[in-house]
């Protein structure tokens, strides 16, 4: 094949990032070459051949990464472009997505992810034709979105971004109020259907006998209590997008009429005789493990299927705790606006209170305190004792609080007329310290005895102590 390396062109005001990008591919064998402003890059396009690859961040002074994306389009639609950006909200990698972007880079970004990636596309792009870019969508607002800033949820706005533009069948999955209908709305807010309608509907909510109805609608008469036509939600959503919720409880019969409407794309109204047609893109949610409802004979392994085209998944708040204050403080600000208040904010010690919870109720439950904090919390800064008993049990066994089982343990044990008992609680008091950081640090002595504040020496010693008396 061709010995000549392929020339990859990397654009960015920034200088340290377009050094070390360049590097990376240049020690991969690219030819590369760095520019400072889209400016530079369209001067240079006037006189030599173009890239076969482009690198562009987004914010640079002058015309930014977006334009620079939009002219290239025209002038060299072939040309695949990365788009670089920090800013990782759905918004802008659906922009990019939609302006034609081929892939969307998270800053800061691994340098071998970004030379797998130039590999890649390079390797697909032989030549090949880029797709056309999706219609613009006039009058998008970013300021209902999905917050989010861990890997994992940068990495998830990154597939909303590129999904939004595909006709496929998205199911989400998640714990419940992790944000599943939000995915939801941002699949369709960013896509080609944005004018049509969004159509929610959760199938747990609706009794199994309604839902049928409820979904393909009926023709007065169809039934008892039928007394008008009723068009139901896959009409409704024509055009648009249908999101069901909770897809596991879809009871059995409808599963398999779902399938067909699915596949067809056309059904009865329930009494009806005429045909409709819909055109709709279905987005269905579940918290429940489907494989494992397949798996009992509960769920159409062929329906999973069909849903399961592309699977977006949505991680427990404990998992990115790091999004904790982030969300709490866009919470207290909608809040306070709802309340026209000033708003509150959380003092260190309540945020610590915050991050350390495990948040059984995800996202929903972070959202509903910060609301009632907002009315209740009597100052500006909210402190923990606001938060005493406002904070639902974790999924774990409920801790109940240790000095009261102590001081209970205490009196039976006097009761019984033992004496001596503060030697024996002090050790079991110690070994259950050690226990728990030793547990929490995976065996690791040095690290268990820095989290409860002790000597490394202090630790050993209690523990050689311990095991003397066992
Ligand atoms: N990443 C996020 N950023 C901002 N708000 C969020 C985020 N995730 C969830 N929320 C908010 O939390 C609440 C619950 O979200 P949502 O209803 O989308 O969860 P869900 O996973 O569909 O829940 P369920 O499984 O119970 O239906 C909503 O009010 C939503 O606006």
């Amino acid at each position: 094949m061709a010995a000549e390396p392929s020339t990859i062109w990397v654009v960015d005001d920034d200088r340290s990032v377009r050094f070390v990008l360049a590097t990376a591919l240049r020690e991969a064998g690219f030819d590369v070459v760095g520019f400072d402003s889209a400016r530079a890059v369209l001067d240079a396009l006037a006189t030599r051949p173009p890239p076969r690859l482009l690198f562009t961040d987004v914010r640079m002074p002058g015309d930014d990464g977006l334009v620079l994306l939009d002219r290239l389009k025209h002038s060299h639609p072939q040309l695949p472009v990365v788009v670089m950006s920090a800013y990782t909200d759905v918004a802008s990698t659906a922009g990019a997505f939609r302006g034609g972007a081929h892939d969307f880079l998270s800053k800061p970004f691994d340098l071998d992810d970004a030379v797998a990636l130039a590999e890649r596309v390079l390797a697909q792009h032989g030549g090949g034709g880029e797709e056309a870019p999706a219609p613009a969508l006039a009058g998008q607002s970013a300021s209902d979105g999905l917050v989010g800033d861990t890997p994992a949820m940068r990495q998830l706005f990154r597939a909303i971004g590129r999904l939004a533009q595909a006709p496929l069948s998205v199911l989400v999955t998640g714990e419940t109020g992790t944000g599943k209908e939000l995915v939801a709305r941002a699949l369709h807010r960013e896509s080609p259907r944005a004018r049509a309608p969004f159509v929610a509907l959760n199938t747990a909510a609706i009794p199994a006998e309604l839902l049928e109805s409820e979904l393909f609608g009926h023709e007065a008469g169809a039934f008892t209590g039928a007394s008008k036509r009723h068009v139901g939600r896959f009409e409704q959503a024509d055009g648009g997008t249908l999101f069901l919720d909770e897809i596991g409880d879809m009871p059995q019969p409808l599963q398999t009429r779902l399938l067909r409407v699915l596949a067809e794309g056309e059904f009865f109204r329930v009494g009806g005789r005429a045909l409709i047609r819909v055109d709709v893109r279905v987005v269905a949610a579940t918290h429940q493990d489907l494989e494992a409802l397949v798996a009992d004979g509960r769920f159409r392994a062929d329906l999973l299927h069909r849903l399961d085209v592309v699977r977006l998944h949505l991680p427990p708040l404990r998992e990115r705790r790091e999004d904790v204050p982030k969300l709490a403080e866009r919470f207290l600000r909608a809040a306070a606006e709802k309340f026209a208040a000033p708003p509150k904010r959380f003092g260190k010690a309540a945020l610590q209170r915050l991050l350390g919870h495990d948040w059984p109720g995800n996202v929903r439950e972070l959202e509903n305190l910060c609301w009632r904090l907002a009315a209740l919390a009597p100052g500006d800064t909210i402190t923990p004792a606001d938060l005493d008993g406002m904070l639902a049990s974790s999924r774990r066994a409920p801790v109940r609080e240790w000095d009261d089982a102590l001081a209970a343990w205490a009196g039976a044990r006097l009761a019984d007329g033992d004496t001596g008992i503060h030697a024996e609680a002090l050790a079991r008091f110690d070994r259950a310290l050690l226990e728990a950081a030793l547990a929490h640090t995976g065996g690791r002595r040095a690290e268990a005895a820095q989290r409860l504040g002790l000597g490394r020496n202090t630790l050993t010693r209690k523990l050689g102590a311990g095991q003397r008396r066992e």
